[in-house]
């Protein structure tokens, strides 16, 4: 079957268990929330295609546990991903204080070029809020992160954190992709002219055609 999709890119989820990682995820590939909380084994993956600048991008995006006791599973996957998503819960101090841990972890193992983004989840819960915007948005900043809040409760902001960050790997592969690109119209258009100008069979025939 036809690849429905130009570039494929593996993104993947971090933060503490319980700041609705697997959730975003579920709202943003099946339009989904649930309010009970299942703790995620390992990882998990979940794909979707975008449209990007005219580029069909499939995204495959891999949810991490939070809990501390799968970090040797989830260490692994570091070095396989162009783009990470950052998640702390605005109404948890302690998972946004975890952020630096997690960024110090994945800094050390993962590739020069990867993309990353911050994204204070949990916004529907404003009573509960101990993590102020301003605090995220300087965090980011100092990361030199794009920030998002979102709700994957009250789907805010999911679609445009997910897209934010495939849209940066996608520029940061652009030269890549479009040498790849280049040279798949070469070839095809190499292929479209030798099967119009007529070969050394093609000439023989002819002259066959000529000699009856
Ligand atoms: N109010 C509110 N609750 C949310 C939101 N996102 C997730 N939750 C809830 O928070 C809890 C944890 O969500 P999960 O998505 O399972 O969290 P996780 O980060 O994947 O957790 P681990 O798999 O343990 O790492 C669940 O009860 C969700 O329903 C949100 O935007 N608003």
């Amino acid at each position: 079957m036809a690849k429905q999709y130009d570039v494929l890119f593996r993104l993947l989820m971090f933060g503490d268990s319980g700041v609705g990682k697997t959730s975003m995820l579920r709202r943003f590939t099946e339009s989904e929330f649930e309010s009970s909380h299942i703790s995620t084994i390992g990882v998990d993956f979940k794909m979707k295609t975008l449209e990007i600048d005219g580029v069909q991008v499939r995204v495959q995006i891999w949810d991490t546990a939070g809990q501390e006791r799968y970090q040797t599973i989830t260490k692994q996957y570091y070095r396989r991903a162009q783009g990470i998503i950052f998640v702390y819960d605005i109404t948890n101090a302690s998972s946004f204080q975890r952020i630096s841990k997690w960024v110090g972890d994945v800094d050390e193992f993962s590739p020069h070029r990867v993309q990353r983004i911050l994204v204070g989840n949990k916004t529907d819960e404003k009573p509960n809020r101990q993590v102020s915007q301003e605090q995220g948005k300087t965090l980011a900043k100092s990361y030199g992160m794009d920030f998002f809040e979102t709700s994957a409760s009250a789907n805010t902001n999911i679609t445009e954190s997910f897209t934010r960050v495939t849209e940066l790997v996608l520029q940061a592969h652009k030269s890549d992709i479009d040498n790849l690109i280049g040279s798949l119209d070469e070839y095809l258009d190499r292929v479209a002219l030798e099967e119009e100008s007529p070969g050394p069979q093609s000439e023989s025939s002819a002259q066959r055609t000529c000699a009856c």
